[in-house]
């Protein structure tokens, strides 16, 4: 298992940095100061200033949720583990418990670590009277797993739990990620920057004007969603080409991506969270948010 763990569940991708992640000011900062100046520094850190062992970024998906959750193991040099909390009750089924005593022991032996958990609702939701046996056994050792975690001085684990329906989670575990970050949609300024990194890499060419349009016409788009859209605008150069051509023609004779790309890309990736949806996270956020 401990095997299994080091190859799929722990992360060694490219490293993230806090300028790949757009907007999202406040919860930046906030995690700087909670948990990675203590993960580099934890000798400062002591007492009071002891960083919390679990914090939860919940918001609509596509975010950048997992987004921080790589940059805050990157940032403080942590390996980081990810797993989707699904997965433990249907790929390893059966095994889910062990898995999760395995993935805390393989963590502790490659401290400072971060273990992300995606959809952390799935594991811990309010116990229901439906709810498996084995769900429940895994919820359990989880518990046990993460407040072991936290009790010792000198275990350098953080539990980063990810969720798209926070209202789900019960009270033992809002108690347990003790800082909850609300996670929303990117502003103007967000999505244009997005777009910005995206285009800089491609043969495109936007004028600074056009992106800020662009940024106009996507509001309520999610950071997901302006990738999206940037992919499909980067094939109208491709779909105006003839079908005989694109077999001979070289990379330099494509055209580059243009404002009317743009425009046909938005007739075809709408945004993928509708207002009602993100009433809800404003309500848990004025709620149990640390906002
Ligand atoms: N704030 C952002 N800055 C830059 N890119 C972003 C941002 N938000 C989303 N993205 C883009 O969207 C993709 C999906 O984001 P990510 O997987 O982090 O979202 P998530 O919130 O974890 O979603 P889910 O809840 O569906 O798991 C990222 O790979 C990134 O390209």
């Amino acid at each position: 298992m401990a095997e299994l763990i080091r190859n799929e569940i722990m992360d060694s991708g490219a490293p993230v940095h806090w300028d790949d992640i757009a907007g999202l000011q406040f919860a930046k900062a906030t995690i700087q100061e909670i948990v990675v100046w203590p993960m580099l520094r934890p000798e400062i850190f002591t007492g009071l200033r002891r960083p919390p062992k679990g914090i939860l970024l919940f918001g609509p998906p596509g975010t950048g949720k997992t987004l921080i959750g790589k940059c805050i193991a990157s940032q403080s040099l942590s390996t980081f583990f990810s797993i989707s909390a699904s997965s433990l009750t249907s790929k390893w089924i059966g095994d889910g418990e062990k898995m999760v005593r395995a993935l805390f022991a393989v963590a502790r032996c490659h401290q400072p670590a971060v273990i992300f958990i995606d959809e952390i609702d799935s594991l811990l939701t309010q116990r229901s009277d439906t709810e498996h046996e084995s769900s429940r056994r895994i919820k359990t050792e989880f518990l046990v797993q993460l407040d072991g975690a936290t009790t010792g001085e000198e275990d350098r684990i953080l539990v980063v739990g990810a969720t798209n329906r926070p209202q789900e989670l019960d009270e033992a575990a809002r108690r347990r990620l003790v800082k909850r970050l609300y996670i929303p949609l990117p502003d103007h300024e967000a999505r244009c920057q997005i777009i910005q990194r995206l285009m800089f890499k491609e043969n495109s060419c936007l004028s600074q004007d056009q992106i800020n349009e662009i940024g106009k016409l996507t509001d309520g788009y999610s950071g997901a969603d302006v990738k999206n859209l940037c992919q499909e605008a980067s094939l109208g150069p491709i779909r105006s080409i003839n079908f005989m051509d694109i077999q001979n023609i070289s990379p330099e004779e494509v055209r580059p991506i243009s404002f009317e790309d743009f425009q046909h890309a938005l007739k075809r990736v709408r945004a993928s969270v509708s207002s009602c949806d993100l009433d809800v996270y404003l309500k848990w956020d004025k709620t149990y948010g640390s906002g």
